[in-house]
């Protein structure tokens, strides 16, 4: 399809309305191309109308399915509380309307199967997970410079994810489905294989934690070659926004987040620096965006996803991880295993071979 035959701009009802969903609206309403939000949908409905009210063409609606099912919306956005996506992505897949949901895909592995089942039984790929760590100029580098063999065999990678702080209600659980996740989908888009098992260690809380929190925490995953992950998640340090990942190989080290914006190496010649964020939206305003873009354009040409997107099955891979995860909170640091169900037939599973 050449650019004179595609449809027009493409009508996005975005659901929450939140600090990601506000964002995730400027962007499509100042910065994607070929893109307006016609829709917005928020539990709060003050506020979705007083957003609505800011964008040319955007009203609020009270009922989040009367957004997502909308005779003026071609795709939507779902940037409500991971509780509410599995439901809301159904509700899209029902009516086979492309669904770009927020990370995660569904807090029980048995609500992101059925999103994959459902979608497989559709036939064409229709779900992409805002894992947007993959749109990430680093992210894309540093798995470029692992196929590519440069850094050897991949032997171990070192993860951390510094919050300056958390909303009041987040709890240990959060701690592994809200954040922790980033890091399961970082580390099987990086290595291209499985997480076999987690376990997790607490050590004595900051005094910064909300009591009860077992912050900061050590995550370690077990991948299906034997390589070893490590996740610190220090998400209440005052400081600012940091995510690092390091992989270590037989030949050298890589690391992102060093010097922002950049993958900065530790091999020879190599350099690094830093300067911190203050939150997740300056830090991956480009990947937001490029990510954004994508999936318009791609669901603008009919193709319902954007092949470099995180699948229905990858959010489905990630709720196992986390599950297991959150069971190793109370483990005492022994490993939990990982188990996936088989992989249904489909276009989310082709898509997932498509890019190993
Ligand atoms: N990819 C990222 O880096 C990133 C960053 C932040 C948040 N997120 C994800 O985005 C989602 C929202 O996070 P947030 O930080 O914006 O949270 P938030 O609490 O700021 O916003 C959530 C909004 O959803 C509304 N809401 C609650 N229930 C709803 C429902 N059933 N239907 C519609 N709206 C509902 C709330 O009123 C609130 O305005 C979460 O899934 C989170 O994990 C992703
Ligand atoms: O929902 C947010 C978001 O996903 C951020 O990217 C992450 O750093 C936070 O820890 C999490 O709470």
């Amino acid at each position: 399809m050449d650019a004179t035959t595609l449809p027009p701009d493409l009508r996005v009802a975005v659901v929450g309305v939140g600090v990601m969903g506000a964002d995730h609206v400027e962007r499509l309403a100042t910065r994607t191309k070929f893109a307006r939000v016609s829709v917005v949908n928020d539990f709060d409905t003050a506020k979705a109308s007083r957003l609505a009210g800011t964008v040319p063409g955007c009203r609020a609606v009270e009922d989040p399915f009367e957004a997502i099912t909308a005779d003026d919306v071609d795709a939507v956005l779902l940037a409500s509380p991971g509780r509410f996506h599995a439901e809301q992505v159904l509700a899209a897949l029902e009516i086979g309307r492309p669904v770009l949901c927020e990370k995660p895909l569904a807090l029980d592995p048995a609500d992101a199967l059925q999103v994959v089942r459902r979608e497989a039984e559709h036939g064409s790929p229709l779900v992409s997970v805002g894992f947007m760590r993959r749109f990430d100029r680093e992210h894309e580098e540093l798995r470029a410079s692992l196929a590519a063999g440069e850094l050897g065999t991949p032997l171990m990678v070192h993860c951390k994810h510094r919050n300056a702080s958390v909303p009041g209600h987040f709890d240990d659980r959060m701690m592994v489905y809200d954040s922790a996740v980033h890091e399961v989908d970082s580390v099987r888009y990086l290595l291209g294989e499985e997480i076999v098992s987690a376990s997790v260690l607490k050590p004595t809380p900051s005094e910064n934690a909300p009591a009860g929190l077992h912050d900061p925490m050590l995550v370690l995953f077990r991948t299906a070659s034997g390589r070893v992950v490590t996740d610190e998640l220090h998400l209440t340090t005052s400081a600012g926004y940091e995510v690092r990942t390091e992989v270590v190989g037989s030949r050298g080290s890589a690391t992102i987040g060093l010097e922002v914006g950049r993958l900065t190496t530790q091999l020879p010649g190599g350099r690094w620096g830093g300067s911190v964020h203050a939150d997740f939206r300056p830090r991956f305003r480009d990947a937001y965006d490029v990510q954004l873009q994508r999936w318009v354009d791609a669901v603008r040409r009919g193709e319902g996803v954007d092949p470099t997107s995180a699948t229905a099955w990858d959010g489905y891979a990630a709720a196992v991880v986390c599950e297991a995860t959150a069971r190793a909170l109370d483990t005492d640091g022994a490993p939990v295993p990982v188990e996936l169900a088989t992989r249904p037939p489909g276009p989310s599973s082709d898509h997932h071979e498509e890019q190993r």
